[in-house]
């Protein structure tokens, strides 16, 4: 691979100040891996070694991955520690919040661009299926390598201002991470009269699993983040403040319980934001909302084979189906997803009814035929793969 030069006609080198976070380490590795380049950092996780001030004056490229509610301060310290040595360099960083770092990071010499990858770092080695806001805030010689890193990295660029990126965040992420902390914690309250998260299960519907999706998706991550995106963006409060109005009307009607409360949450909470959200946008939510049921119920049944192609070529998918329709087993579904290693995986949903009139070695055999032939690794899988 050859390294991406920057405007001086070498490669830079990369400094990431919290590279021993999630996205600073996801980031060294796509650095390095995908383009080549030297990467130099510091972390107070145990990776102090480089001084701050040889930091600023070795990285041609300094990224600041640090947590949302240190980061304007720290860019300031960084500032004061160039001290004007840091002029024609590139500095950004990849903060959830854009307005602050931004203002923080154009106090410096550098040119400075604003960054928000919409997603966790992932366990694949692009952000390919993902969106990246991009807020161009100073840039000049350094236009062209951004533009290359940013297509390298295969996530959809959008490009934003700071004030417009954050007070979007109040609604996509402050909106939508507030409204599942609140049931989570309601379901921690009720659910375990009821038996608990799992005996709902089975009497799921799909936006239930859709929304317990989201709120495990959170709990399971970072609660610093989480916290930092509702108390540092701004504009989240009157978000919230909104949220928490909505709700006590919908509260206060129950608890009228009349026929009016009744027409006036039909009213006020459904049929005119019904009419807001149009027509188009309600066809396609819904007709996402059927796609993803079949997904999370093609995704739920125990009946498939997890298969990974070694070799993603034109016909590899053919040959792949030939080995099933050689055995007679009959596809439901067929679900493709690529690996971390990069593997391009087939989870494949069988029929049950056709298996069962089948002799009962029919998918070992089937396994066997895939792997002997070269076409692909076979894994038992579990109900996540
Ligand atoms: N994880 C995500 O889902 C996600 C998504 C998009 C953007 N981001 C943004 O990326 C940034 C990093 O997030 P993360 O998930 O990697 O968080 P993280 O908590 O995993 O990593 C942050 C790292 O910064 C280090 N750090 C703390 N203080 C520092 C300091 N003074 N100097 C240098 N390093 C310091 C920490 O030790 C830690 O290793 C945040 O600004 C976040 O908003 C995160
Ligand atoms: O877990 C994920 O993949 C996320 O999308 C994380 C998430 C989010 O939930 O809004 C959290 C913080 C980041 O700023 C971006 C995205």
């Amino acid at each position: 691979m050859t390294p991406l030069p920057g405007p001086s006609g070498s490669p830079p080198v990369v400094g990431i100040v919290g590279r021993r976070g999630a996205y600073g380490r996801w980031l060294q590795r796509f650095f390095e891996e995908r383009m080549g380049l030297q990467v130099i950092g510091r972390d107070p996780a145990g990776d102090e070694d480089l001084p701050v001030d040889e930091l600023v004056a070795r990285a041609d490229v300094l990224v600041f991955s640090a947590p949302i509610r240190v980061t304007p301060a720290l860019i300031g310290e960084y500032v004061e520690a160039g001290n004007g040595r840091e002029a024609g360099h590139l500095w950004m960083d990849l903060t959830s919040i854009k307005q602050r770092p931004v203002e923080a990071l154009l106090a410096s010499q550098a040119e400075v661009v604003g960054l928000h990858p919409m997603a966790a770092p992932p366990p694949t080695p692009t952000l390919q299926g993902r969106a990246m806001a991009v807020c161009p805030a100073r840039l000049d010689r350094w236009r062209p390598w951004l533009d290359s890193f940013l297509s390298a990295t295969r996530a959809e660029r959008i490009d934003v201002s700071p004030e417009h990126h954050d007070r979007a965040m109040a609604l996509v992420q402050g909106l939508t991470h507030a409204s599942h902390m609140a049931q989570a914690s309601v379901l921690r309250r009720q659910a375990p009269a009821l038996g608990g998260l799992d005996a709902l299960r089975p009497l799921r519907t799909v936006g239930h699993a859709l929304d317990l999706s989201v709120s495990a998706r959170m709990l399971a991550g970072n609660p610093g983040i989480y916290t930092d995106i509702q108390f540092d963006n701004p504009h989240v409060l009157p978000a919230i403040e909104q949220l928490a109005e909505a709700v006590g009307f919908l509260r206060a009607q129950l608890r009228s319980g009349d026929a009016e409360a009744r027409q006036a949450v039909r009213s006020q909470l459904l049929e005119e934001s019904a009419t807001f959200f149009g027509a188009p946008v309600l066809a396609a939510g819904s007709q996402d909302f059927e796609r993803l049921g079949y997904l999370l119920a093609d995704l739920e049944s125990p009946d498939f084979l997890s298969v990974f192609l070694p070799e993603d070529a034109p016909g590899s998918l053919r040959r792949l189906l030939h080995v099933f329709e050689e055995h007679a087993v009959n596809i439901e579904s067929i679900h493709s997803s690529r690996s971390p290693e990069g593997e391009l995986h087939f989870r494949i949903g069988l029929d049950r009814g056709c298996l069962a009139g089948l002799p009962a070695d029919t998918l070992a055999r089937l396994a066997t035929a895939l792997e002997a032939g070269g076409i692909g690794r076979v894994t038992a899988g579990d109900r996540r793969d």
